[in-house]
């Protein structure tokens, strides 16, 4: 028998409850209305996206103990970073603070912190020092992160090139994230050099509502398909007429045909 130290067997016991057996996953961000403004419609549609049993949801401290016994069988991944309501996804300046310790993540139930990152932003020494703070203490209780890594450019105009996606997801990574969510820079199969460039798994976030459901589940297909670990959507969910039915297909997009 092979012993790992306490929170070596805490981490790996919690990523195991955000990730399926295949290491991939669905995520669901439902934490918007804390930072980005419009958020997710509250009470059933909350209960229909919990119906179609997503791997994780993305979620603010409110909604994490507000609908806990619905999401009891998906991951809490807790967003910590925030304080300021005009963080949006483009940030003019860096607004953002540490809300909750890693304790009180504990206490809400989390599996796994997610915190913003926007390296090659004018201020991204905040961001990064704060993901790399984070990621040591969350280490010491054995408490996965998911880093959010938008890159900022590095002073040039178009900020989301295969190769800056890459370069900030790695550094995500290097800063000590568990996982990596970033933009897929253009059609799925760029995201292979993207999830190649980068030594933890790394899903896809979501954007904007697509008017089209079918291009939307056959994206989370062309992502895995990419190396990717799955994705990580939000509005393209909680803003669909069947959420639940949605979850089912992406999972079944994810993990394969048996999942749906
Ligand atoms: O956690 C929040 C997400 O970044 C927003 O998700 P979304 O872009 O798929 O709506």
């Amino acid at each position: 028998m092979q012993y790992t130290s306490a929170v070596g067997a805490g981490k790996l016991r919690r990523l195991r409850r955000v990730f399926g057996d295949d290491g991939r996953s669905v995520f669901v961000a439902i934490d918007h209305a804390a930072y980005m403004g419009e958020g997710p419609p509250l009470g059933e549609p909350m209960r229909e996206i919990a119906a179609g049993r997503p791997d994780g949801v993305l979620a603010t401290w409110h909604l994490a103990r507000a609908y806990a016994g619905e999401f009891a069988r998906s991951g809490l991944v807790l967003r910590v970073d925030g304080g300021s309501s005009e963080i949006g996804e483009f940030p003019a300046g860096d607004t953002s603070s540490i809300l909750y310790t890693v304790e009180e993540a504990l206490k809400v139930g989390a599996d796994c912190l997610v915190m913003l990152g926007f390296p090659g932003a004018p201020d991204e020494e905040k961001s990064l020092t704060r993901l790399a703070r984070v990621c040591a203490e969350a280490e010491t209780v054995g408490l996965p992160v998911m880093a959010e890594m938008i890159p900022g450019g590095w002073g040039r105009a178009v900020p989301w090139t295969v190769e800056n996606v890459a370069r900030a997801a790695r550094i995500g990574a290097e800063l000590g994230a568990d996982i990596i969510k970033t933009m897929c820079p253009g059609p799925p199969e760029e995201f292979a050099a993207v999830a190649e460039a980068c030594p933890v798994p790394v899903v896809a976030l979501g954007g904007p509502k697509m008017d089209n459901e079918d291009e939307l589940v056959a994206v989370a297909k062309g992502i895995v398909a990419a190396g990717g670990a799955g994705v990580a959507f939000g509005r393209n969910v909680w803003g669909a007429e069947k959420p639940r039915q949605l979850v089912e297909r992406l999972r079944e997009a994810v993990h394969g045909p048996e999942a749906g």
